[in-house]
């Protein structure tokens, strides 16, 4: 679909990308690295592959299942390396032109790139770059990279590269093919995740140990925040072509985004989750008969919050396996939709009962307001509310959906007006404080550890597109 206004797009969730150098047939192993990432993006998935010679793609709108299962596109996609993305757009249209792994032949060679994050910069750069002469091939901010590293000056691609991504500002997980090499980088602040890891002389880049477990590669460990890594034939080397500063690591990640079989910063997600239920017990205990876990991603924390408050952990809600992310879906109609398709009261367990309802996250509120209202029809005597993230009031510029301030209803509502909104008995969020606590550390509000912007409004990097006063502020941010 071309738009008169490229950028005039609803936000949506993730990415996840995937890359592997030395295999015997690397379209096989990245399709099922996209596959056990498909959790992180489900519009679009891509594949680029290099033989040695030259470069193959590949590129569908929705799943990876139903493109990449299909023996006639893996046989196209030739080569021992290669590298693919599952999209969910943060700016640009859904589209086929946005599909990722872009790729471009440059004066350098052919060059092919995945992105998961979001750059709070790339309208300003496009704007700069059109001036300059750069023709866009789509509306995504990943392709200002693109642009940056084919008129960069420096000598060699990883120079170029590194010139490119030192103008650019926000978060980036890359994944590149290029001449010299399969590359990965993570922005400065390391935003989101990327590990490396090695299935006998395969080295393999994914988003999250998932990737790694489903092809049985070892994980070897996290690619760090503002390293550069390119990996040929010659081995590997590793770069920190970036000014030092703090990392600051996406706390959601933890609370929401990553699969819970995956290992973040040397953690199990599962642990930290049930970790983040046993301190929201300990903040906001309730004297109900049955905690409930909102599925899926309520799950963990529910157990959790059952161990530590005693209360026993019941299946009051059974979720439809065939409905996909109601967060993810492109309207508030069909997400009502999804809610009631998705989730079914457990009717026999729940009457009569005092139930604690825990969720990860209220993001709109939909969830809640519908669960609530079920438990009550299926006979609940009591319900309560308690969510193992803090009240999401402010919207991610970094790769993730959260919908504009106006459509948070914590941004909107207090605690008390949200219960009331939501027809809970009682609601209650974990601190701030304590979902650090639950990570291991001890917040530091002077320089905090993580990216908790969508709960504090502290964002680590300026936000120079979304901070443009209209009309120089083009739509590419005015969803938020
Ligand atoms: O307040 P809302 O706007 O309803 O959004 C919040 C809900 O969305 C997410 O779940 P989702 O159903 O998307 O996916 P899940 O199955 O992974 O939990 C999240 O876990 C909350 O349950
Ligand atoms: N969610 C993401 O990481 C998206 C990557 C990129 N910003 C895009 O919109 O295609
Ligand atoms: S704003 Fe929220 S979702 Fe976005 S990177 Fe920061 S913590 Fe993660
Ligand atoms: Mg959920």
């Amino acid at each position: 679909m071309l738009t008169t206004n490229p950028f005039d797009d609803k936000l949506k969730e993730e990415c996840g990308v995937f890359g592997v150098w030395g295999a015997d047939q690397a379209a096989s192993l990245v399709a099922l690295g996209l596959h056990a990432l498909q959790h992180r993006g489900q519009e679009a998935a891509g594949v680029v592959t290099y033989d040695g010679k030259a470069y193959h793609q590949y590129r569908n709108m929705g799943h990876v299942a139903g493109t990449f299962d299909k023996p006639k596109v893996i046989k196209r996609l030739k080569g021992g390396a290669g590298i693919g993305h599952v999209r969910y757009s943060t700016t640009g249209d859904t589209a086929l032109r946005n599909v990722q792994p872009l790729y471009a032949d440059l004066a350098m060679g052919g060059f092919a790139l995945a992105h998961n994050g979001n750059l709070s910069n790339a309208m300003t750069l496009r704007q700069e770059l059109n001036r300059r002469g750069s023709i866009f091939q789509s509306t995504s901010d990943t392709e200002v990279i693109i642009h940056l590293l084919a008129t960069s000056q420096k000598d060699t691609p990883v120079d170029r590269l590194t010139d490119a991504l030192r103008q650019v500002e926000g978060a980036y997980s890359l994944v590149c093919l290029m001449p010299d090499g399969l590359v990965a980088c993570r922005d400065p602040l390391g935003v989101r995740p990327l590990v490396m890891g090695k299935l006998n002389e395969t080295t393999v880049f994914a988003s999250e140990t998932v990737a790694l477990d489903v092809i049985g590669a070892t994980f070897i460990r996290d690619v760090e925040p503002g390293e550069l890594i390119i990996v040929n034939d010659d081995g590997l080397r590793s770069f920190r072509p970036f000014e030092p500063v703090r990392a600051r690591p996406c706390i959601f990640e933890h609370v929401y985004f990553s699969r819970p079989d995956s290992i973040i910063e040397g953690t199990s997600v599962y642990e930290t989750r049930k970790a983040i239920g046993a301190q929201l017990a300990e903040e906001s205990p309730c004297d109900a008969d049955i905690v409930v876990p909102i599925p899926d991603s309520g799950v963990p924390a529910a157990i959790g919050y059952s161990q530590a408050s005693g209360v026993p952990f019941e299946l009051g809600i059974i979720r439809s396996h065939y409905v996909g992310r109601t967060f993810i879906q492109p309207t508030q109609d069909v997400r009502h939709l999804g809610v009631k398709l998705k989730h079914n009261a457990n009717s026999a367990l729940i009457a009569g009962k005092s139930v604690v309802l825990v969720d990860d996250s209220v993001v709109r509120g939909t969830t809640s307001l519908r669960l609530v209202q079920m438990m009550r029809d299926a006979g609940a005597r009591e319900v309560h509310m308690r969510i193992a993230s803090p009240p999401t009031k402010y919207s991610c510029f970094y790769g993730v959906d959260t919908p504009k301030r106006s459509k948070l209803i914590a941004a909107q509502m207090g605690i008390e007006e949200m219960r009331d909104y939501i027809k809970a008995d009682s609601l209650a969020f974990i601190t701030l404080e304590g979902l650090y606590r639950a990570l291991g550390d001890e917040r530091d509000d002077a320089a905090p550890q993580r990216c908790d912007a969508c709960f504090s409004g502290n964002y680590p990097t300026s936000l120079t597109d979304h901070e443009k006063e209209p009309p120089e502020q083009l739509s590419l941010v005015a969803n938020k």
